[in-house]
């Protein structure tokens, strides 16, 4: 579904690696040896060389918003720009219906992005990215400084993502999520990937 042949930016990569449909595949790594920048370079955001395809389309020959709207990167600390939450969504009845997956309320659609908590706006954000037009999520830290409850939550909607076919990049820093949701697990080290033993 997803293919990465030689994506190489900075000290990372060349990176080869397929993905396929209803995958995850899990990456950890020390801070700093290049996980975000590969991601970054999967979702066509930095220059690098190489190139990424999916279902055989190559990212190259797709305008890059078309290609971000199907493989999406969630940052771990995402950016909000307009007033209130729903501003932020391309379809707010359809993001206002999945909140609750994520431990909010509907109603939250209409608050004002500085009434939510830091996880809560950490949940918020990785709804902006769950478009119909989504194949791929590339998801850095999706649940860093989230509690437990939360994490099962936002495990349970990446889960019923994949059994829909969307494909999960995971980058974490723990290794029992990445035990729980990902089919093969890799190692970043000086900006190399290495699969290591589930
Ligand atoms: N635009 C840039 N120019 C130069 N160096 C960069 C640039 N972007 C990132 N780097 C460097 O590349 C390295 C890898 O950064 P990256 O953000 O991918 O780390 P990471 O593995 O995601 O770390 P963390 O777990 O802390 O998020 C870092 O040393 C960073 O300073």
């Amino acid at each position: 579904m997803l293919e990465l042949h030689g994506l190489h930016r900075l000290h990372v990569g060349p990176i080869t690696l397929n993905v396929e449909a209803g995958e995850c595949i899990a990456i950890q790594g020390r801070s700093g040896s290049g996980k975000s920048v590969l991601l970054r370079m999967i979702a066509d955001l930095d220059p690098h060389a190489g190139e990424a395809a999916l279902d055989g389309t190559a990212c190259s020959a797709m305008r890059a918003p078309a290609w971000r709207k199907c493989v999406t990167y969630v940052a771990a600390d995402s950016g909000w720009w307009a007033e209130r939450i729903g501003d932020h969504y391309p379809d707010p009845q359809h993001a206002r219906a999945l909140l609750p997956q994520v431990g909010l309320p509907e109603e939250a659609i209409a608050w004002p992005v500085g009434r939510l908590s830091t996880g809560e706006r950490q949940r918020a954000a990785l709804l902006r990215a769950l478009t119909p037009d989504n194949r791929v999520l590339l998801l850095d830290e999706p649940t860093s400084g989230l509690d437990s409850e939360s994490r099962g939550q936002v495990e349970a909607l990446l889960r019923a993502r994949m059994r829909d076919g969307c494909a999960v990049v995971l980058v974490t820093h723990d290794p029992e999520q990445a035990g729980r949701l990902a089919r093969r697990r890799f190692a970043m080290d000086a900006g190399q990937l290495r699969e290591t033993a589930a």
